[in-house]
């Protein structure tokens, strides 16, 4: 494109928020004799699958917490995230978005994941949220996200999709062929870098 600045594109679930331990933290204080999946036996994005295949109504018990007042508001922020966002919005000719999926179920998470951003980095950063069910549609140069296929209407992004890596996803091979960020520990700024004109 004929943009000089670059434009990143940071997902809020698994890469700044800690989605995954929050989850399973209000769902076993929720549901104590019921059976669950620890952080290490965590396979495939879909929450909800996995406890459904370990045992069919625990799908609905899963959505539940999620679904709950509080839950989006209350997630821990992963490691150096919000630092590291931070120091992106800092850096010269960069653009940085918090680029977020909402629940259907409306009820809480879209309020509270710009409460989130807010109690995190501050009022005017609510200026760089995009909240959209389909990240195909959202033009930029680096999408860093979590979820190993981001699909939607548009077939061809103008982002380049960095995987960053989840317990969900730490397994996949070969079969995920993006580059990887391992954590905020990992170089984000020379990724950043490889995209710049
Ligand atoms: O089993 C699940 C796991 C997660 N979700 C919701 O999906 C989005 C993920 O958003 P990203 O922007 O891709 O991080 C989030 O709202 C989760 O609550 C789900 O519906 N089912
Ligand atoms: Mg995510």
């Amino acid at each position: 494109s004929a943009r000089s600045r670059l434009r990143v594109l940071v997902d809020m679930d698994g890469v700044l928020a800690d989605f995954e331990g929050g989850f399973l933290k209000k769902y076993r204080a929720r549901y104590p004799d019921e059976p669950y999946i620890s952080l290490e036996e965590r396979r495939g994005f879909w929450v909800s699958s996995q406890y459904g295949q370990l045992r069919s109504d625990l799908s609905d018990k899963a959505i539940s917490i999620w679904e709950s007042k509080d839950f989006f508001l209350e997630l821990e922020p992963l490691p150096g995230g919000v630092e590291a966002v931070k120091e992106m919005a800092k850096m010269d000719n960069t653009d940085v978005f918090i680029c977020t999926s909402p629940i259907k179920s409306y009820n809480h998470c879209p309020y509270e994941k710009y409460a989130w951003v807010e109690r995190h980095f501050g009022h005017d950063f609510l200026d760089q949220v995009i909240l959209t069910r389909d990240k195909t549609l959202v033009c930029g140069d680096i999408l860093i996200d979590d979820k190993p296929d981001i699909l939607g209407v548009e077939s061809s992004p103008s982002w380049e999709h960095i995987l960053f890596t989840a317990c969900h996803n730490q397994h996949l091979g070969e079969s995920c062929p993006q580059r990887r960020l391992l954590s905020w520990e990992d170089d984000w700024r020379a990724i950043l870098d490889s995209k710049r004109k």
